[in-house]
């Protein structure tokens, strides 16, 4: 897809999924400013591909996503520098638990929730330059899955966090009001620099996932990237990306679950008046009924049809 002097912000982009994103950008005609809290590699990163792509293209920013007036500042910054609007911004930053629980939070989902706002605001038709632009939230699979330990919850909490912000905000009377898209790639382990870092966590990885051959290149990302970028019509939608096999988009949901539990809480209720909870096990009996009525009557239909 062409981005024919688009100009986007990545954040966290010095280096990893960010860096790959951007380079992205640059190799479809688009303009990019690079930003992280890591200036030296930030610096190195925008020299490499300034000296692929033009000066002209590409700069670095510093930007701490957590920080309002830094990510302000951002913003106005590439649009003096490039001299026009941003129209999408990649909200790519983000650390894993080890960085500490607070952190965590702090940078990957309170980061983000800053950045999804500004980007209301700046681009939206209300108090922006009306334009309308995209947003393109990096999640993980962590945010619909549970950890397997207390120590790494933080990280999938801030990334079940993103997912929900996601579908919130990327609603059709936002787009309608604002012209603002709002979508979420939501991948597996993928290899990065950061990846290597940690031996003892990668060899868990590794066994988990079985083997590097399960492990996500950056290019499946920037392909994810390319996908939301190209498709003109998704909203509030996560895309997830698993190692090979084709990227699928997890359905919105949006109240059908709860509908279909609290059916099963009411015919529940049926069968047993004075009971105060549902539980799980039930909820399974119910689950498995309500399958095999769609069975039974599908083929009922279908005897009556064909
Ligand atoms: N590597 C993996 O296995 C997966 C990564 N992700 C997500 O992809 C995104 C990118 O991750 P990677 O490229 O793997 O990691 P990375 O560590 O290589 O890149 C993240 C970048 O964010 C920057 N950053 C950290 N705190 C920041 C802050 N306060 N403000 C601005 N920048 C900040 C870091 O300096 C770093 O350059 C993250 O949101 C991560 O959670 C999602 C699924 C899997
Ligand atoms: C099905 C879960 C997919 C998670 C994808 C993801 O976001 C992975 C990120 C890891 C990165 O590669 C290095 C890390 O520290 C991140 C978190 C690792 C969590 C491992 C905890 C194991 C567990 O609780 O299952």
């Amino acid at each position: 897809m062409s981005f024919s002097n688009k100009v986007f912000i990545v954040t966290g982009s010095a280096r990893g999924v960010g860096a790959g994103i951007a380079e992205n950008i640059l190799q479809n005609g688009g303009r990019v400013t690079i930003s992280d809290v890591l200036n030296e590699v930030g610096l190195a990163t925008t020299d490499r591909l300034a000296k692929l792509y033009g000066t002209e293209k590409v700069t670095f920013i510093h930007c701490d996503v957590t920080n309002q007036q830094s990510f302000e500042s951002l913003w106005s910054e590439t649009e003096k520098i490039f001299g026009s609007p941003v129209q999408v911004l990649v909200n790519n930053a983000g650390v894993f638990h080890n960085a500490g629980w607070e952190k965590c939070i702090d940078i990957n989902l309170k980061g983000l929730m800053i950045g999804n706002y500004l980007a209301l605001d700046r681009m939206g038709k209300t108090k922006g330059h009306g334009l309308g632009g995209q947003v393109i939230n990096v999640a993980s699979l962590a945010g619909f899955v549970a950890g397997s330990d207390a120590i790494s919850s933080p990280y999938f909490a801030s990334k079940a966090g993103v997912i929900s912000l996601t579908k919130s905000i990327g609603n059709d009377l936002t787009l309608r009001t604002e012209g603002v898209r709002v979508n979420a790639i939501c991948m597996g382990y993928t290899d990065t620099g950061l990846f290597n870092k940690n031996k003892q966590l990668n060899d868990q990885i590794l066994e988990e996932v079985g083997g590097t051959k399960n492990l996500l290149p950056v290019s499946r990302i920037v392909d994810a990237f390319q996908v939301l970028m190209s498709n003109g019509k998704v909203n509030g939608r996560s895309l997830c990306v698993m190692a090979n096999i084709p990227m699928w988009y997890y359905p919105r949901h949006d109240r059908q679950e709860i509908i279909f539990w609290a059916c099963g809480a009411k015919l529940f209720k049926r069968l047993r008046p004075n009971a105060m909870v549902m539980e799980p096990w039930h909820q399974a009996v119910f689950f498995i009924g309500f399958q095999l009525f769609l069975f039974i009557a599908l083929q009922t239909l279908w005897r009556i049809f064909f």
